[in-house]
Protein backbone atom coordinates (compact mmCIF):
# COMPACT_ATOMS: atom_id res chain seq x y z
CA UNK A 1 0.00 0.00 0.00
CA UNK A 2 2.75 2.76 -0.70
CA UNK A 3 2.49 2.49 -4.62
CA UNK A 4 3.79 -0.46 -4.88
CA UNK A 5 2.54 -3.25 -7.12
CA UNK A 6 1.57 -6.19 -5.58
CA UNK A 7 4.15 -8.42 -7.62
CA UNK A 8 6.73 -5.95 -6.70
CA UNK A 9 7.29 -7.33 -3.15
CA UNK A 10 9.71 -9.91 -2.32
CA UNK A 11 7.16 -11.83 -0.38
CA UNK A 12 4.80 -11.69 -3.25
CA UNK A 13 7.79 -13.35 -5.22
CA UNK A 14 8.54 -15.89 -2.79
CA UNK A 15 4.85 -17.39 -2.84
CA UNK A 16 5.02 -17.34 -6.87
CA UNK A 17 8.12 -19.55 -6.34
CA UNK A 18 6.52 -22.14 -3.55
CA UNK A 19 3.71 -21.83 -5.98
CA UNK A 20 5.62 -22.90 -8.79
CA UNK A 21 8.18 -25.65 -6.95
CA UNK A 22 5.42 -27.04 -5.01
CA UNK A 23 1.77 -26.52 -6.37
CA UNK A 24 1.98 -30.28 -7.96
CA UNK A 25 2.71 -31.39 -4.76
CA UNK A 26 -0.16 -29.82 -2.81
CA UNK A 27 -2.59 -32.47 -2.44
CA UNK A 28 -4.90 -32.30 0.63
CA UNK A 29 -4.38 -36.10 1.17
CA UNK A 30 -0.81 -36.19 1.53
CA UNK A 31 -0.93 -32.66 3.73
CA UNK A 32 -3.57 -34.28 5.93
CA UNK A 33 -1.81 -37.45 6.08
CA UNK A 34 1.49 -35.91 7.06
CA UNK A 35 0.45 -34.29 9.71
CA UNK A 36 -2.03 -35.94 11.31
CA UNK A 37 -4.93 -34.48 13.25
CA UNK A 38 -2.50 -31.06 14.07
CA UNK A 39 -3.94 -29.87 10.76
CA UNK A 40 -6.95 -28.72 11.98
CA UNK A 41 -5.17 -27.43 15.38
CA UNK A 42 -2.84 -25.41 12.99
CA UNK A 43 -5.24 -24.52 10.63
CA UNK A 44 -8.17 -23.12 12.56
CA UNK A 45 -8.86 -20.18 14.80
CA UNK A 46 -11.91 -19.35 17.09
CA UNK A 47 -13.12 -15.85 17.92
CA UNK A 48 -15.57 -15.03 20.51
CA UNK A 49 -17.37 -12.30 21.32
CA UNK A 50 -16.10 -10.45 24.10
CA UNK A 51 -19.38 -9.66 25.86
CA UNK A 52 -21.48 -12.70 25.51
CA UNK A 53 -18.25 -15.65 24.77
CA UNK A 54 -19.78 -18.69 23.73
CA UNK A 55 -23.17 -17.64 22.97
CA UNK A 56 -21.46 -16.02 19.87
CA UNK A 57 -18.61 -17.64 18.55
CA UNK A 58 -17.20 -18.45 15.41
CA UNK A 59 -14.76 -21.28 13.96
CA UNK A 60 -12.85 -20.91 11.07
CA UNK A 61 -11.43 -24.41 10.00
CA UNK A 62 -9.05 -23.11 6.97
CA UNK A 63 -7.12 -26.93 7.03
CA UNK A 64 -8.43 -27.83 3.98
CA UNK A 65 -6.54 -25.42 1.95
CA UNK A 66 -3.73 -26.08 -0.45
CA UNK A 67 -1.49 -24.47 1.84
CA UNK A 68 1.27 -25.12 4.32
CA UNK A 69 2.87 -23.51 7.09
CA UNK A 70 5.79 -22.37 5.09
CA UNK A 71 3.11 -20.75 2.75
CA UNK A 72 0.72 -19.52 5.33
CA UNK A 73 4.13 -17.93 6.79
CA UNK A 74 4.78 -16.22 3.37
CA UNK A 75 1.21 -15.31 3.19
CA UNK A 76 1.36 -13.60 6.37
CA UNK A 77 4.53 -11.80 5.48
CA UNK A 78 2.61 -10.35 2.05
CA UNK A 79 0.04 -8.90 4.74
CA UNK A 80 2.69 -7.20 6.77
CA UNK A 81 4.74 -6.13 3.51
CA UNK A 82 1.98 -4.83 1.77
CA UNK A 83 1.56 -2.60 5.31
CA UNK A 84 -2.01 -4.20 6.09
CA UNK A 85 -1.88 -3.15 9.24
CA UNK A 86 -1.09 0.58 9.11
CA UNK A 87 -3.66 0.66 6.35
CA UNK A 88 -5.95 -0.64 8.65
CA UNK A 89 -5.47 1.68 11.38
CA UNK A 90 -5.26 4.38 8.86
CA UNK A 91 -9.14 3.64 8.12
CA UNK A 92 -9.81 3.13 11.29
CA UNK A 93 -8.74 6.50 12.35
CA UNK A 94 -10.40 8.70 9.20
CA UNK A 95 -7.63 9.22 7.02
CA UNK A 96 -9.11 9.63 3.55
CA UNK A 97 -7.98 6.63 2.08
CA UNK A 98 -10.86 6.22 -0.29
CA UNK A 99 -8.29 8.52 -2.36
CA UNK A 100 -9.72 8.90 -5.62
CA UNK A 101 -13.05 10.61 -4.04
CA UNK A 102 -10.84 12.17 -1.10
CA UNK A 103 -13.06 10.45 1.49
CA UNK A 104 -12.73 8.21 4.76
CA UNK A 105 -14.08 5.58 4.69
CA UNK A 106 -16.12 5.01 8.17
CA UNK A 107 -18.51 2.44 8.24
CA UNK A 108 -16.90 1.15 11.50
CA UNK A 109 -17.70 4.48 13.22
CA UNK A 110 -22.09 3.56 12.71
CA UNK A 111 -20.83 0.97 15.04
CA UNK A 112 -18.73 2.35 17.41
CA UNK A 113 -21.21 3.10 19.71
CA UNK A 114 -20.91 1.14 22.80
CA UNK A 115 -18.90 2.91 25.68
CA UNK A 116 -19.25 -0.64 27.55
CA UNK A 117 -17.64 -2.93 25.01
CA UNK A 118 -14.32 -1.64 26.44
CA UNK A 119 -13.09 -0.17 23.52
CA UNK A 120 -14.03 2.79 21.63
CA UNK A 121 -12.09 3.85 18.30
CA UNK A 122 -11.03 7.30 18.47
CA UNK A 123 -12.43 8.20 15.05
CA UNK A 124 -11.87 12.34 14.11
CA UNK A 125 -13.86 13.07 11.48
CA UNK A 126 -16.96 15.70 10.74
CA UNK A 127 -19.86 13.88 11.18
CA UNK A 128 -18.92 10.36 13.41
CA UNK A 129 -19.78 12.58 16.45
CA UNK A 130 -23.40 12.66 15.38
CA UNK A 131 -23.74 8.92 14.67
CA UNK A 132 -25.65 8.27 17.96
CA UNK A 133 -28.13 11.16 17.23
CA UNK A 134 -29.46 9.46 14.52
CA UNK A 135 -29.53 5.92 16.16
CA UNK A 136 -31.36 7.66 18.62
CA UNK A 137 -33.68 8.94 16.00
CA UNK A 138 -33.98 5.28 14.54
CA UNK A 139 -34.96 4.37 17.31
CA UNK A 140 -37.51 6.75 18.50
CA UNK A 141 -39.07 5.94 15.25
CA UNK A 142 -38.38 2.51 15.13
CA UNK A 143 -40.67 2.19 18.37
CA UNK A 144 -43.43 4.30 17.75
CA UNK A 145 -44.33 2.61 14.33
CA UNK A 146 -44.13 -0.71 15.88
CA UNK A 147 -45.68 0.26 18.74
CA UNK A 148 -48.64 1.29 16.50
CA UNK A 149 -48.50 4.78 17.91
CA UNK A 150 -47.59 6.25 14.91
CA UNK A 151 -50.48 6.69 12.35
CA UNK A 152 -51.18 7.41 9.10
CA UNK A 153 -53.19 9.57 7.41
CA UNK A 154 -56.83 8.14 8.81
CA UNK A 155 -55.44 7.48 12.11
CA UNK A 156 -54.20 3.01 11.50
CA UNK A 157 -51.27 2.16 12.72
CA UNK A 158 -48.37 0.47 10.16
CA UNK A 159 -48.50 -2.95 8.95
CA UNK A 160 -46.75 -2.69 5.47
CA UNK A 161 -43.18 -1.43 5.24
CA UNK A 162 -41.91 -0.90 1.27
CA UNK A 163 -38.02 0.01 1.10
CA UNK A 164 -36.92 2.02 -1.94
CA UNK A 165 -33.50 1.61 -2.78
CA UNK A 166 -31.05 -0.38 -5.36
CA UNK A 167 -27.49 -1.18 -4.86
CA UNK A 168 -25.95 -0.95 -1.27
CA UNK A 169 -29.95 0.87 -0.35
CA UNK A 170 -31.39 -2.03 -0.83
CA UNK A 171 -28.87 -5.38 -0.85
CA UNK A 172 -27.71 -5.18 3.21
CA UNK A 173 -31.55 -4.58 4.18
CA UNK A 174 -32.75 -7.49 2.17
CA UNK A 175 -30.15 -9.82 3.47
CA UNK A 176 -30.40 -8.72 7.02
CA UNK A 177 -33.97 -8.76 7.51
CA UNK A 178 -33.93 -12.41 5.72
CA UNK A 179 -31.27 -13.79 8.10
CA UNK A 180 -32.64 -12.56 11.12
CA UNK A 181 -36.61 -13.07 9.71
CA UNK A 182 -36.84 -15.30 13.03
CA UNK A 183 -36.53 -11.96 14.95
CA UNK A 184 -38.91 -10.06 13.04
CA UNK A 185 -42.39 -8.73 14.03
CA UNK A 186 -44.51 -11.02 11.71
CA UNK A 187 -47.80 -8.38 11.76
CA UNK A 188 -45.13 -6.22 10.27
CA UNK A 189 -44.80 -6.79 6.74
CA UNK A 190 -41.58 -5.20 4.90
CA UNK A 191 -41.17 -5.06 0.91
CA UNK A 192 -38.13 -4.40 -0.79
CA UNK A 193 -38.17 -2.13 -4.42
CA UNK A 194 -35.34 -2.01 -6.28
CA UNK A 195 -35.44 -2.34 -9.72
CA UNK A 196 -36.65 0.01 -12.40
CA UNK A 197 -38.24 -2.20 -13.94
CA UNK A 198 -42.27 -0.83 -13.35
CA UNK A 199 -43.32 -4.80 -12.60
CA UNK A 200 -41.35 -4.39 -9.35
CA UNK A 201 -43.31 -1.71 -7.93
CA UNK A 202 -46.53 -2.52 -9.41
CA UNK A 203 -46.59 -5.92 -7.61
CA UNK A 204 -45.94 -4.60 -4.36
CA UNK A 205 -48.32 -1.79 -4.48
CA UNK A 206 -50.76 -4.67 -5.36
CA UNK A 207 -49.77 -6.03 -2.12
CA UNK A 208 -50.48 -2.67 0.15
CA UNK A 209 -52.65 -0.71 1.59
CA UNK A 210 -52.28 3.14 1.01
CA UNK A 211 -53.32 3.87 4.68
CA UNK A 212 -51.12 1.28 6.61
CA UNK A 213 -47.97 1.30 4.41
CA UNK A 214 -44.75 3.48 5.50
CA UNK A 215 -42.07 3.82 2.27
CA UNK A 216 -38.92 4.69 3.24
CA UNK A 217 -36.80 5.92 0.28
CA UNK A 218 -32.76 5.02 0.90
CA UNK A 219 -30.59 6.91 -1.01
CA UNK A 220 -26.92 8.02 -0.11
CA UNK A 221 -27.21 10.25 -3.17
CA UNK A 222 -31.30 11.08 -3.58
CA UNK A 223 -30.66 10.95 -7.22
CA UNK A 224 -29.78 7.60 -8.27
CA UNK A 225 -32.88 7.37 -11.35
CA UNK A 226 -34.41 4.02 -10.51
CA UNK A 227 -34.96 4.90 -7.12
CA UNK A 228 -36.03 8.57 -7.16
CA UNK A 229 -38.72 7.00 -9.99
CA UNK A 230 -39.79 4.53 -8.35
CA UNK A 231 -40.69 6.72 -5.26
CA UNK A 232 -41.72 9.54 -6.85
CA UNK A 233 -43.97 6.63 -8.85
CA UNK A 234 -44.94 5.27 -4.88
CA UNK A 235 -46.19 8.65 -4.24
CA UNK A 236 -48.12 9.14 -7.41
CA UNK A 237 -50.00 6.00 -6.59
CA UNK A 238 -50.52 6.87 -2.84
CA UNK A 239 -51.81 10.00 -3.48
CA UNK A 240 -54.50 9.02 -5.92
CA UNK A 241 -55.60 7.53 -2.31
CA UNK A 242 -54.84 10.39 -0.25
CA UNK A 243 -55.43 13.11 -2.53
CA UNK A 244 -53.57 15.73 0.32
CA UNK A 245 -50.43 16.04 -0.30
CA UNK A 246 -49.97 17.10 2.86
CA UNK A 247 -50.57 13.02 3.93
CA UNK A 248 -47.37 12.62 2.53
CA UNK A 249 -45.53 13.51 5.92
CA UNK A 250 -47.58 10.67 7.54
CA UNK A 251 -46.17 7.46 4.87
CA UNK A 252 -42.81 8.87 3.24
CA UNK A 253 -39.26 8.52 5.01
CA UNK A 254 -35.54 9.19 3.45
CA UNK A 255 -32.34 8.18 4.37
CA UNK A 256 -30.02 9.67 2.59
CA UNK A 257 -26.73 12.29 2.85
CA UNK A 258 -28.71 14.76 0.57
CA UNK A 259 -30.94 17.22 2.65
CA UNK A 260 -31.38 19.19 -0.52
CA UNK A 261 -33.05 17.05 -3.01
CA UNK A 262 -34.91 14.88 0.12
CA UNK A 263 -36.42 18.47 0.92
CA UNK A 264 -36.95 18.64 -2.77
CA UNK A 265 -38.67 15.65 -3.03
CA UNK A 266 -40.90 17.04 -0.57
CA UNK A 267 -39.84 14.91 2.73
CA UNK A 268 -39.45 16.64 5.30
CA UNK A 269 -36.11 17.21 7.23
CA UNK A 270 -38.09 15.66 10.43
CA UNK A 271 -38.43 12.94 8.42
CA UNK A 272 -34.96 12.63 7.36
CA UNK A 273 -32.59 9.97 8.93
CA UNK A 274 -29.07 11.58 8.28
CA UNK A 275 -25.70 9.61 6.88
CA UNK A 276 -22.41 10.88 6.02
CA UNK A 277 -20.64 10.64 2.39
CA UNK A 278 -17.68 8.24 4.36
CA UNK A 279 -20.30 5.18 4.58
CA UNK A 280 -20.11 3.57 1.59
CA UNK A 281 -23.24 2.30 0.01
CA UNK A 282 -22.08 -1.01 0.22
CA UNK A 283 -20.72 -0.83 3.35
CA UNK A 284 -24.20 1.75 4.99
CA UNK A 285 -26.65 -1.60 6.51
CA UNK A 286 -25.16 0.01 9.53
CA UNK A 287 -26.21 3.87 9.21
CA UNK A 288 -30.09 4.82 8.59
CA UNK A 289 -30.06 2.42 5.60
CA UNK A 290 -30.88 -0.05 8.03
CA UNK A 291 -34.14 1.94 9.18
CA UNK A 292 -36.20 -1.35 7.50
CA UNK A 293 -33.84 -3.79 9.34
CA UNK A 294 -34.52 -1.71 12.37
CA UNK A 295 -38.50 -1.65 12.21
CA UNK A 296 -38.13 -5.30 10.85
CA UNK A 297 -36.33 -6.86 13.94
CA UNK A 298 -37.11 -3.70 16.41
CA UNK A 299 -33.97 -1.75 18.10
CA UNK A 300 -32.74 -3.35 20.29
CA UNK A 301 -31.58 -6.28 18.04
CA UNK A 302 -30.31 -3.81 15.25
CA UNK A 303 -28.12 -2.65 18.16
CA UNK A 304 -27.10 -6.18 18.87
CA UNK A 305 -26.12 -6.32 15.18
CA UNK A 306 -24.07 -3.39 15.27
CA UNK A 307 -22.70 -4.50 18.70
CA UNK A 308 -21.29 -8.03 16.66
CA UNK A 309 -19.74 -5.93 13.53
CA UNK A 310 -18.27 -3.29 16.12
CA UNK A 311 -16.69 -6.65 18.51
CA UNK A 312 -15.40 -8.29 14.76
CA UNK A 313 -14.00 -4.71 14.46
CA UNK A 314 -11.84 -5.23 17.40
CA UNK A 315 -10.85 -8.05 16.69
CA UNK A 316 -9.50 -7.29 13.52
CA UNK A 317 -7.53 -4.28 15.16
CA UNK A 318 -6.20 -6.10 18.00
CA UNK A 319 -5.27 -9.76 16.82
CA UNK A 320 -2.12 -10.96 15.25
CA UNK A 321 -2.40 -11.12 11.77
CA UNK A 322 -2.11 -15.33 11.85
CA UNK A 323 -5.20 -15.26 14.28
CA UNK A 324 -7.02 -12.60 12.32
CA UNK A 325 -10.41 -14.24 10.78
CA UNK A 326 -10.69 -11.42 7.88
CA UNK A 327 -6.66 -11.62 7.67
CA UNK A 328 -7.18 -14.96 6.73
CA UNK A 329 -9.78 -15.39 4.62
CA UNK A 330 -8.06 -12.53 2.54
CA UNK A 331 -4.91 -14.14 2.11
CA UNK A 332 -5.97 -17.53 1.49
CA UNK A 333 -8.01 -16.00 -1.03
CA UNK A 334 -5.06 -14.32 -2.65
CA UNK A 335 -3.51 -17.33 -3.12
CA UNK A 336 -5.96 -18.92 -5.15
CA UNK A 337 -6.75 -15.56 -7.23
CA UNK A 338 -3.21 -14.62 -7.77
CA UNK A 339 -1.15 -17.79 -8.01
CA UNK A 340 -3.93 -20.53 -8.73
CA UNK A 341 -5.52 -18.20 -11.11
CA UNK A 342 -9.23 -19.16 -9.72
CA UNK A 343 -11.80 -17.00 -11.34
CA UNK A 344 -14.50 -16.79 -8.63
CA UNK A 345 -14.81 -17.43 -4.86
CA UNK A 346 -18.45 -19.35 -3.67
CA UNK A 347 -20.25 -18.13 -0.16
CA UNK A 348 -22.68 -21.54 0.46
CA UNK A 349 -24.50 -20.66 3.66
CA UNK A 350 -25.74 -23.96 5.06
CA UNK A 351 -28.43 -21.74 6.99
CA UNK A 352 -32.02 -20.67 4.50
CA UNK A 353 -32.02 -17.82 6.71
CA UNK A 354 -28.84 -16.35 4.99
CA UNK A 355 -30.07 -17.51 1.31
CA UNK A 356 -29.25 -13.56 0.32
CA UNK A 357 -25.33 -13.33 2.01
CA UNK A 358 -24.08 -14.19 -1.33
CA UNK A 359 -26.09 -11.60 -3.22
CA UNK A 360 -24.87 -9.48 -0.70
CA UNK A 361 -21.83 -10.12 -1.12
CA UNK A 362 -21.85 -9.80 -4.98
CA UNK A 363 -21.79 -6.04 -4.17
CA UNK A 364 -19.58 -5.64 -0.94
CA UNK A 365 -16.77 -7.59 -2.98
CA UNK A 366 -17.16 -6.85 -6.68
CA UNK A 367 -17.99 -3.15 -6.39
CA UNK A 368 -14.89 -2.93 -3.96
CA UNK A 369 -12.50 -5.29 -5.75
CA UNK A 370 -13.33 -4.88 -8.72
CA UNK A 371 -10.29 -2.34 -9.97
CA UNK A 372 -7.81 -2.73 -12.79
CA UNK A 373 -5.77 0.41 -11.45
CA UNK A 374 -3.90 1.03 -8.48
CA UNK A 375 -4.31 4.16 -6.28
CA UNK A 376 -0.72 5.18 -7.55
CA UNK A 377 -2.58 4.95 -10.94
CA UNK A 378 -0.80 1.78 -12.55
CA UNK A 379 -2.75 -0.87 -14.19
CA UNK A 380 -2.09 -4.28 -12.07
CA UNK A 381 -0.42 -6.97 -13.65
CA UNK A 382 -1.82 -9.49 -11.58
CA UNK A 383 -5.55 -10.43 -11.05
CA UNK A 384 -7.52 -8.26 -8.80
CA UNK A 385 -11.48 -9.43 -7.33
CA UNK A 386 -13.13 -12.55 -7.40
CA UNK A 387 -16.12 -13.25 -8.96
CA UNK A 388 -18.53 -14.03 -5.75
CA UNK A 389 -21.50 -16.16 -6.16
CA UNK A 390 -23.37 -19.13 -4.24
CA UNK A 391 -26.51 -20.21 -2.86
CA UNK A 392 -27.72 -21.44 0.37
CA UNK A 393 -26.98 -25.69 1.03
CA UNK A 394 -28.37 -27.84 0.57
CA UNK A 395 -29.99 -25.84 -2.43
CA UNK A 396 -26.34 -25.43 -4.12
CA UNK A 397 -25.49 -28.79 -3.71
CA UNK A 398 -28.30 -30.01 -6.15
CA UNK A 399 -28.36 -27.26 -8.53
CA UNK A 400 -24.09 -26.80 -8.95
CA UNK A 401 -21.80 -28.69 -7.25
CA UNK A 402 -21.62 -31.05 -9.98
CA UNK A 403 -19.29 -28.20 -11.74
CA UNK A 404 -17.72 -27.95 -8.37
CA UNK A 405 -16.57 -31.48 -7.58
CA UNK A 406 -16.05 -32.74 -11.21
CA UNK A 407 -15.66 -29.66 -13.71
CA UNK A 408 -12.91 -28.30 -14.87
CA UNK A 409 -12.27 -25.05 -13.01
CA UNK A 410 -10.79 -24.63 -9.39
CA UNK A 411 -13.57 -22.92 -7.30
CA UNK A 412 -12.28 -22.21 -3.98
CA UNK A 413 -15.61 -22.36 -1.39
CA UNK A 414 -16.65 -20.54 1.83
CA UNK A 415 -19.01 -22.98 3.66
CA UNK A 416 -20.78 -21.49 6.84
CA UNK A 417 -23.13 -23.40 9.02
CA UNK A 418 -24.92 -22.56 12.81
CA UNK A 419 -23.96 -25.53 15.83
CA UNK A 420 -27.44 -24.87 16.41
CA UNK A 421 -30.21 -24.02 14.45
CA UNK A 422 -33.31 -21.96 15.10
CA UNK A 423 -35.86 -24.51 14.04
CA UNK A 424 -35.01 -28.16 15.78
CA UNK A 425 -38.10 -29.41 13.88
CA UNK A 426 -39.15 -33.08 14.17
CA UNK A 427 -36.43 -33.30 16.89
CA UNK A 428 -33.86 -31.77 15.24
CA UNK A 429 -33.25 -34.23 12.59
CA UNK A 430 -33.23 -31.39 9.57
CA UNK A 431 -30.70 -30.01 11.25
CA UNK A 432 -28.73 -33.11 11.62
CA UNK A 433 -29.02 -34.08 7.89
CA UNK A 434 -28.31 -30.38 6.93
CA UNK A 435 -24.90 -30.22 9.29
CA UNK A 436 -24.23 -33.86 7.87
CA UNK A 437 -24.45 -32.50 4.57
CA UNK A 438 -22.22 -29.69 5.70
CA UNK A 439 -19.40 -31.91 6.59
CA UNK A 440 -20.10 -33.96 3.98
CA UNK A 441 -19.53 -31.66 1.14
CA UNK A 442 -16.48 -30.38 1.83
CA UNK A 443 -14.18 -33.86 2.74
CA UNK A 444 -15.75 -34.98 -0.80
CA UNK A 445 -14.18 -32.05 -2.15
CA UNK A 446 -10.98 -32.21 -0.63
CA UNK A 447 -10.63 -36.01 -0.38
CA UNK A 448 -12.53 -37.31 -3.79
CA UNK A 449 -12.86 -40.67 -4.51
CA UNK A 450 -10.34 -42.20 -6.56
CA UNK A 451 -10.35 -45.14 -9.31
CA UNK A 452 -9.45 -47.90 -6.99
CA UNK A 453 -12.20 -46.85 -5.16
CA UNK A 454 -14.94 -46.58 -8.44
CA UNK A 455 -13.29 -50.08 -9.33
CA UNK A 456 -14.03 -51.46 -6.31
CA UNK A 457 -17.62 -50.47 -6.21
CA UNK A 458 -18.41 -51.35 -9.60
CA UNK A 459 -17.08 -54.91 -9.01
CA UNK A 460 -15.17 -56.29 -12.06
CA UNK A 461 -18.24 -56.95 -14.04
CA UNK A 462 -19.24 -52.77 -13.80
CA UNK A 463 -15.36 -51.73 -14.33
CA UNK A 464 -15.29 -53.38 -18.03
CA UNK A 465 -17.02 -49.99 -18.61
CA UNK A 466 -14.00 -47.70 -19.07
CA UNK A 467 -16.41 -44.44 -19.11
CA UNK A 468 -18.04 -45.08 -16.68
CA UNK A 469 -15.22 -45.85 -13.92
CA UNK A 470 -13.50 -42.40 -15.61
CA UNK A 471 -16.91 -40.68 -14.95
CA UNK A 472 -16.91 -41.38 -11.01
CA UNK A 473 -14.09 -40.37 -10.28
CA UNK A 474 -13.87 -37.59 -7.97
CA UNK A 475 -10.40 -35.69 -8.47
CA UNK A 476 -10.66 -34.14 -4.89
CA UNK A 477 -8.06 -31.62 -3.47
CA UNK A 478 -10.72 -29.08 -4.03
CA UNK A 479 -9.95 -26.26 -1.03
CA UNK A 480 -12.65 -25.05 1.39
CA UNK A 481 -12.60 -22.94 4.25
CA UNK A 482 -15.31 -24.30 6.96
CA UNK A 483 -16.90 -21.55 9.23
CA UNK A 484 -19.31 -22.90 12.19
CA UNK A 485 -20.75 -20.27 14.63
CA UNK A 486 -23.01 -20.60 17.62
CA UNK A 487 -26.86 -19.84 16.76
CA UNK A 488 -27.61 -16.88 13.83
CA UNK A 489 -28.06 -13.87 16.39
CA UNK A 490 -28.07 -10.85 15.50
CA UNK A 491 -25.09 -10.41 17.40
CA UNK A 492 -23.35 -12.98 15.13
CA UNK A 493 -24.40 -12.36 11.92
CA UNK A 494 -22.70 -9.04 12.49
CA UNK A 495 -19.59 -10.20 13.15
CA UNK A 496 -20.36 -12.53 10.12
CA UNK A 497 -20.38 -9.67 7.99
CA UNK A 498 -18.08 -7.42 9.68
CA UNK A 499 -15.19 -9.87 8.96
CA UNK A 500 -16.13 -10.19 4.97
CA UNK A 501 -15.63 -6.67 5.18
CA UNK A 502 -12.67 -6.54 6.77
CA UNK A 503 -11.36 -9.86 4.55
CA UNK A 504 -12.07 -7.35 1.21
CA UNK A 505 -10.56 -4.54 2.89
CA UNK A 506 -6.94 -6.66 2.94
CA UNK A 507 -7.62 -7.64 -0.20
CA UNK A 508 -7.63 -4.75 -1.60
CA UNK A 509 -4.65 -2.82 0.39
CA UNK A 510 -2.45 -5.80 -0.85
CA UNK A 511 -3.58 -5.54 -4.27
CA UNK A 512 -2.99 -1.40 -4.11
CA UNK A 513 -6.49 -0.74 -5.29
CA UNK A 514 -8.93 1.42 -4.08
CA UNK A 515 -11.77 -0.37 -2.30
CA UNK A 516 -14.06 2.29 -1.67
CA UNK A 517 -15.12 4.16 -5.10
CA UNK A 518 -16.87 2.89 -7.66
CA UNK A 519 -16.16 4.59 -11.13
CA UNK A 520 -17.29 1.46 -12.96
CA UNK A 521 -20.85 1.81 -12.74
CA UNK A 522 -21.00 5.18 -13.88
CA UNK A 523 -20.65 4.88 -17.85
CA UNK A 524 -23.26 2.93 -18.49
CA UNK A 525 -25.71 5.40 -16.20
CA UNK A 526 -24.42 8.13 -18.91
CA UNK A 527 -25.49 6.35 -21.67
CA UNK A 528 -29.04 5.19 -20.64
CA UNK A 529 -29.51 8.72 -19.92
CA UNK A 530 -28.48 9.98 -23.26
CA UNK A 531 -30.61 6.88 -24.86
CA UNK A 532 -33.19 8.11 -22.88
CA UNK A 533 -33.88 11.23 -24.70
CA UNK A 534 -33.76 9.30 -27.97
CA UNK A 535 -36.48 6.88 -27.37
CA UNK A 536 -38.83 8.91 -28.51
CA UNK A 537 -38.08 9.62 -31.92
CA UNK A 538 -36.36 7.61 -34.40
CA UNK A 539 -34.42 10.09 -36.02
CA UNK A 540 -33.05 11.33 -32.54
CA UNK A 541 -31.21 7.98 -32.85
CA UNK A 542 -27.21 9.00 -33.25
CA UNK A 543 -23.98 8.68 -32.01
CA UNK A 544 -24.20 4.70 -31.71
CA UNK A 545 -22.55 1.81 -33.12
CA UNK A 546 -24.91 -0.39 -35.48
CA UNK A 547 -26.19 -2.64 -33.44
CA UNK A 548 -26.86 -0.55 -30.44
CA UNK A 549 -28.88 1.56 -33.19
CA UNK A 550 -30.33 -1.38 -34.38
CA UNK A 551 -31.55 -2.15 -31.48
CA UNK A 552 -32.81 0.71 -30.27
CA UNK A 553 -34.60 1.03 -33.88
CA UNK A 554 -36.43 -2.54 -33.54
CA UNK A 555 -37.55 -1.24 -30.30
CA UNK A 556 -38.91 1.57 -31.72
CA UNK A 557 -40.78 -0.24 -35.00
CA UNK A 558 -42.19 -2.90 -32.36
CA UNK A 559 -43.01 -1.22 -29.38
CA UNK A 560 -46.94 -0.15 -30.41
O1 LIG B 1 -27.81 4.95 -2.42
P1 LIG B 1 -27.71 5.47 -3.81
O2 LIG B 1 -27.01 6.82 -3.86
O3 LIG B 1 -29.08 5.55 -4.45
O4 LIG B 1 -26.83 4.50 -4.66
C1 LIG B 1 -27.20 3.19 -4.97
C2 LIG B 1 -26.06 2.46 -5.65
O5 LIG B 1 -25.70 3.21 -6.80
C3 LIG B 1 -24.60 2.75 -7.60
O6 LIG B 1 -24.91 1.55 -8.22
C4 LIG B 1 -23.37 2.54 -6.77
O7 LIG B 1 -22.86 3.79 -6.42
C5 LIG B 1 -23.68 1.73 -5.52
O8 LIG B 1 -22.55 1.67 -4.69
C6 LIG B 1 -24.82 2.31 -4.76
O9 LIG B 1 -25.10 1.51 -3.65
Amino acid sequence: MDGKLATEYSSWQKLQQLYDQQHEQLVLKQLFAESKSDRFQQFSREYKSPSSGDQDRILLDFSKNLITSEIFKQLIALAKEAKVEPFRDAMFAGEHINTSEGRAVLHVALRNVFASSGKQFQIKEEGADEVQGVLDHIKQFTNSVRSGEWKGYTGKAIDTIVNIGIGGSDLGPVMVTEALKHYSKRDLKAHFVSNIDGTDLAEVTKQCNPETTLFIVASKTFTTQETITNAESAREWFLESAKDKAHVAKHFVALSTNTKAVEAFGISSSNMFKFWDWVGGRYSLWSAIGLSIALVIGYENFEQLLLGAHEMDIHFVETPLEDNLPVILALVGIWYNDFYGAQTQALLPYDQYMHKFADYFQQGDMESNGKTVTKAGQFVNYETGPIIWGQSGTNGQHAFYQLIHQGTKLIPCDFLAPVQTLNPIAGGKHHEILLSNFFAQPEALAFGKTEEQVRQELGAEGSKNEALVKSKIFQGNKPTNSIMFQKLTPKTLGSLIAMYEHKIHVQGAIWGINSYDQMGVELGKVLAKNILAQLPDESKVTGHDASTTGLIHYFQKNRK
